[in-house]
């Protein structure tokens, strides 16, 4: 832990306990927007790995993969990132070949990555790999694991996986309850590793970026670079303030942000936006995020259950809506909801394009519209139509989204910064260059503060906006020829 606080100390953070939440990151120095706070590679990770979807074990790729001959499991894109994981594939390979056919189908992500985690503390035991500040098997024993909030379904869950992980290692020195409170451990701290555009890639465990508490109005961003985390401040952050990033989707209402922390992470919220739980200014934005719109197609107001309970009332306009109307069209979302899973998980997105264009219908007739039902709607219609290539539409469905996000969003939010940038592809391709333009601005001026300038991403979205103003320019010289 010494060692830690010395390696953070030149970074101008520290470790601190606070009662309430155990361990927190503290700043020593100021921070700038756009800074790096912290980067850590992971101490373990495996990429989301499905019989029918394999990536590289070394950089998450899907392209050009070959199988391991030997355990059959574990697929590398190239022999760069095959010698990258040889030290420690060597063992894991040996153990996962020993497994019968059956065993080896039940081998998860989850289940490889905690018998990386003992195999990597064994080569750094042995001294195969170096062991750094932050990069040690003490930094994974610090972590919480809440073992005494689990419920018993969970524990023998775990239980049995840990069996497995035994299986799988026949070491005599590994003890099954350490096992399956390191998966306790995963549950609480692993993070999910996302490529630039925050789509998933794999699962990691950062031990150091883990001491980082959560908050619903961060002041902190997660971002990966690889399987490289970067923590980036996304606001000025004074010297000796607590560094906190968001665990969950912030676009979500109080209530629900509440329940996802309780169920994982089982803390009970006290940020400034969750202390507002059951005031008049909270009561409200649940009910634009998830409650219904007014009976009255012109008018903005949100609604409020009447005290008799037989509808909700417009609280700008007095206007009831009738609660059967409302059971109504609830009962028929959900009956397409349920069928567009299905089209869309069985690759059929003709079809799932008209559900999710009737669930549009019938939600624009009982949401707020900036609700966060009808934008993760607009989100998943812009997905299919980006698959089926019907760029106009799906410009139409990203412009849709923005105003949404921007509500339900701070300034410096990735998904905000990569609508933006959607919009701009999308308005370049269709030859809206000035609109392009000024998507992309957004776009930069908000992910060079999430993302950094250096990355290939960011340089590729540079890239971009210079030619998108160089086509600018050149049609209006021709206008004027
Ligand atoms: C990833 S860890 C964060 C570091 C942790 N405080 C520690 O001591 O290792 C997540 C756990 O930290 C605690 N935590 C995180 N944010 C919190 C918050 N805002 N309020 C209270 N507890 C919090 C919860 O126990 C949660 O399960």
């Amino acid at each position: 832990m010494e060692e830690l606080q010395t390696s953070l100390e030149v970074r101008g953070l520290s470790v601190s306990n606070a009662p309430d939440k155990g361990r927190s990151l503290i700043t020593t120095k100021e921070l700038y927007p756009g800074e790096v706070i912290i980067s850590q590679e992971p101490y373990v990770c495996v990429p989301n790995n499905t019989l029918t979807e394999p990536r590289c074990d070394g950089c998450f790729s899907k392209r050009n993969l070959k199988k391991c001959s030997a355990c059959q499991i574990v697929w590398y894109c190239g022999s760069t990132c095959q010698k990258l994981e040889w030290k420690l594939h060597r063992l894991e390979c040996l153990a996962l070949a020993k497994l019968d056919k059956e065993r080896r189908m039940s081998v998860t992500p989850t289940i490889r990555m905690m018998v990386k985690l003992y195999l990597k503390r064994k080569l750094q035991n042995e001294k195969v790999i170096s062991t750094t500040a932050m990069d040690n098997y003490e930094l994974v024993k610090e972590l919480v694991s809440h073992m005494s909030d689990i419920d018993e379904k969970q524990l023998v869950l775990y239980a049995q996986m840990a069996n497995l992980v035994n299986l799988i290692l026949q070491s005599p020195d590994i003890d099954i309850k350490e096992i399956a409170e390191n998966f306790s451990k995963f549950s609480c701290n692993a993070h999910s590793i996302c490529d630039s555009e925050l789509r998933p890639q794999g699962t990691g465990l950062y031990p150091v970026v883990s001491i980082i508490n959560h908050s619903c109005l961060p002041n902190a961003v997660l971002v990966f670079e690889g399987r490289l985390a970067v923590v980036r401040a996304v606001q000025r952050i004074p010297k000796d303030a607590e560094v906190l990033i968001s665990y969950v989707d912030t676009a979500e209402s109080t209530m629900n942000r509440q329940k996802t922390l309780k169920e994982q992470y089982f803390f009970t919220c006290t940020c400034p936006r969750c202390i507002k739980v059951g005031q008049y200014d909270d009561i409200k934005e649940s009910a634009i995020l998830e409650g219904y719109r007014c009976r009255d197609k012109a008018c903005s107001g949100f609604l409020l259950r009447e005290s008799d309970d037989k509808g909700f009332v417009c609280q700008q306009c007095g206007l009831i809506r009738n609660k059967e109307d409302i059971r109504r069209i609830v009962s028929d979302i959900k009956a397409l909801s349920d069928k567009a899973l299905k089209s869309t998980s069985s690759s059929n997105p003709q079809e799932a394009l008209i559900l999710y264009k009737n669930i549009e219908k019938l939600q624009k007739e009982l949401c707020h519209r900036f609700s966060v039902s009808l934008m993760r709607t607009w989100e998943k219609l812009l997905e299919i139509l980006m698959q089926l290539e019907e760029w106009k539409e799906a410009l139409k469905f990203c412009r849709l989204t923005i105003p949404v996000y921007e509500r339900v969003y701070p300034g410096f939010h990735p998904l905000l910064g990569l609508q933006y940038y959607s919009c701009g592809k999308l308005e370049w391709l269709l030859g809206e260059t000035e609109e392009s333009i000024k998507s992309l601005t957004k776009a930069v001026e908000i992910l060079q503060i999430t993302h950094g300038t250096n990355t290939p991403f960011m340089k590729e979205l540079l890239m971009k906006l210079e030619e998108a103003h160089a086509e600018a320019s050149y049609k209006h010289s021709s206008m004027e020829e």
